[in-house]
């Protein structure tokens, strides 16, 4: 379903296998449940006559209730990624896991908040939903609490900043009980203040729910200490994933790398 708030899915997503390799929906990884699993995923785009793989047997496990960031150079697959996540792009092969109710915020929020108010904005996604009034209320202020923007509820849209837009959208995925947000490269266009209320906002909403999990796409490394974890990844695939200190280590690592390259 696509709602004025990103695309909303309330199913659980699972695809294909691929040939040879045994994939089997993985809902725990040892003790722990997790919300995504990526496993072996392969995707490709055909430009003309030529097969573009993007995603290289892909591997990834995201813990259930965690704020996670997916980090990587330009043009490694993480957008793509995680719009597999979302059911927009269909893998070649491989498996992927979520568990559902899931939404996909956009990088620009005015491709999403299309009401006049960021009230009617949240209520909109609801429409579909046999809700009364009163419960339609009651989720949406609810929703609109947890992203700290409660007191904005009746202000136009126009005059909301770009951050704010963002917290409207993420309140509309909550109003829709989605367990999983993916949320990609938010912050872009955002100056620092509004970077930093979209981030504390998602921070918020995952440690204050019941099992929300949150996919977060970033450049900007100084967001990851708003993270429970982070994978990092390069042409196609994650190559390493776990802590937010080692995954920042190992960033700072490769741009210390890069700037000695550069400086010969
Ligand atoms: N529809 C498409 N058709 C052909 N190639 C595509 C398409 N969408 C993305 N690509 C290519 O796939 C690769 C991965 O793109 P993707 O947007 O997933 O990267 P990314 O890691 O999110 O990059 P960035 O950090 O710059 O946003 C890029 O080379 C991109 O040009």
């Amino acid at each position: 379903m696509q709602s004025a708030l990103g695309l909303h899915s309330s199913t659980n997503l699972v695809f294909g296998s691929r040939k040879g390799v045994p994939c089997v929906v993985r809902a725990h990884v040892g003790a722990e449940r997790v919300s995504i699993d990526v496993q072996n995923v392969n995707l490709c785009f055909q430009k003309d006559s030529n097969v573009l793989p993007i995603l290289k047997d892909c591997c990834m496990s995201i813990p259930e209730g965690k704020l996670w960031m997916l980090l990587g150079p330009n043009g490694c697959g993480k957008s793509t990624l995680l719009k597999a996540l979302a059911g927009l792009l269909k893998p070649t092969s491989g498996k992927l896991y979520v568990a559902g109710p899931k939404s996909f915020v956009f990088q620009n929020p005015d491709h999403q908040v299309v009401m006049p108010t960021a009230e009617a904005d949240v209520a909109f996604g609801l429409g579909n939903l046999d809700l009364t009034v009163e419960e339609v209320r009651c989720r949406v202020m609810k929703s609109l609490e947890a992203v700290g923007l409660l007191e904005l509820s009746q202000r136009p849209v126009q005059t909301l900043s770009g951050g704010q837009k963002q917290r409207v959208a993420i309140a509309g995925a909550l109003a829709e009980c989605s367990k999983v947000l993916l949320l990609d490269e938010l912050t872009t266009f955002l100056d620092e203040s509004d970077q930093m209320g979209v981030v504390e906002a998602v921070r918020r909403v995952v440690s204050g729910s019941d099992g929300v999990t949150a996919l977060w796409v970033t450049h900007r490394l100084e967001e990851l200490d708003y993270a429970d974890g982070a994978s990092y990844m390069e042409n196609g695939h994650v190559v390493l994933g776990g802590s937010v200190a080692k995954v920042k280590k190992f960033v700072l690592e490769k741009q210390e790398e890069y700037k000695r390259s550069i400086s010969f």
